[in-house]
């Protein structure tokens, strides 16, 4: 082998999985993906974030080749799926939120079949089937029609049948939905682990920030075709920590409109939002206030004069919450 090759070789083991560059898609006058720059690196989990409508799918569609952008260029392991969606399709895998199966024939078949379309020998398809269904924790169902399997079982075939060509890439679109808690919970730790395991490059689309968190190395925020905000959820916090305001969250006994209005007439007061994933605490209920200076003793004074019974109130870091809210909701309105 040539110096020249093993170089270019290794420049391609060295480049991201995932290059987007000014990637844009307009239908007539509106713009779905807005100039769109984006690297997703080999073995990494990226969750692609954003809430419906805000061009994910599109974007995804792009990295197929299975719709042209309208500008800008994407390179998906080393590839113009513009030019070459041939090459793309064989080392990427896609999972799209209605994955289709012959409903009447077994996961089994239903593996083999995808394996066969992808030029995998009958023997090879066999036995990479049965491991597939193994690692997806479905072996046991192998021999059930697909048509009887609930919604976490095909997820979980969905990708034992994206895997079963050996991708690099797997791209996932919306993964959990309509899934129960446990099921997501064990979905996601078992597209971690495949990727973990087997340096897969994992894009994962969602508008759960919360579930998409737990496995993903970084995060994109994409709002109205354009990617307002992109790192690990710790950069994305100090981000916003440096934007100087401070987030003020308060327990009450009740939480009413009057008291909203009241604490949002305090000077400096910047947003207020009720908690999104306050579990159901049957306590208080709780809320944050995010202000351009420490307002701790303004909003407790308030509080308690509005008989509003101040359970608990306290300082704090951006979390999860905060991050969804101010960069989908305040940013993504601007
Ligand atoms: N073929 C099309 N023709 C016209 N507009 C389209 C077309 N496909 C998508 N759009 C529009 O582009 C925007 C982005 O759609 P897209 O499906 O990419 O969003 P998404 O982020 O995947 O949303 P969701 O989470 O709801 O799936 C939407 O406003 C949608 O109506």
């Amino acid at each position: 082998m040539g110096t020249s090759v093993v170089t270019s070789i290794h420049a391609a083991q060295d480049q991201p999985a995932v290059q987007l560059v000014d990637l844009t898609k307009s239908y007539g006058d509106y713009t779905a993906v807005h100039q769109l720059n984006l690297n997703i690196h080999r073995g990494e989990i990226f969750g692609l974030l954003g809430p419906n409508g805000a061009g994910k799918t599109t974007t995804i569609l792009m990295m197929l080749g299975l719709t042209e952008p309208s500008s800008g260029q994407a390179r998906i392991c080393g590839f113009d799926p513009a030019r070459n969606a041939l090459k793309v399709k064989r080392r990427v895998g896609y999972l799209p939120d209605d994955i289709g199966f012959y409903e009447d024939r077994t996961a089994l078949d239903n593996l083999i079949y995808t394996a066969r379309l992808n030029g995998i020998s009958i023997d090879e398809a066999k036995s990479r089937a049965e491991i597939l269904l193994e690692k997806t924790g479905i072996v046991e169902h192998m021999h059930k029609k697909v048509g009887a399997f609930s919604r976490g079982m095909r997820q979980r075939l969905g990708l034992a049948d994206v895997l079963i060509k050996n991708p690099e890439v797997i791209i996932l679109d919306e993964p959990t939905l309509g899934i129960d808690p446990e099921g997501v919970r064990e979905l996601l730790q078992l597209i971690s682990s495949l990727s973990r395991d087997q340096g897969l490059t994992v894009l994962l689309s969602s508008h759960h920030l919360h579930q998409v968190q737990q496995i993903c190395d970084r995060v994109g925020l994409f709002v109205q075709g354009k990617l307002i905000a992109c790192g690990d959820i710790q950069s994305l916090s100090n981000q916003l920590n440096d934007e100087g305001s401070i987030n003020i969250e308060v327990g009450t006994a009740v939480w009413t409109e009057a008291l909203q209005a009241s604490i949002a007439q305090i000077e400096g007061v910047l947003d207020i939002y009720r908690n999104p994933d306050d579990k159901g605490n049957e306590e208080y209920d709780l809320a944050t206030i995010v202000c351009d200076r420490d307002l701790t003793s303004q909003i407790a004074e308030t509080i308690i004069r509005s008989h509003a019974n101040l359970v608990y109130l306290r300082r704090k870091d951006y979390g999860l919450d905060d991050i969804y809210h101010r960069y989908f909701e305040r940013k993504g309105a601007r």
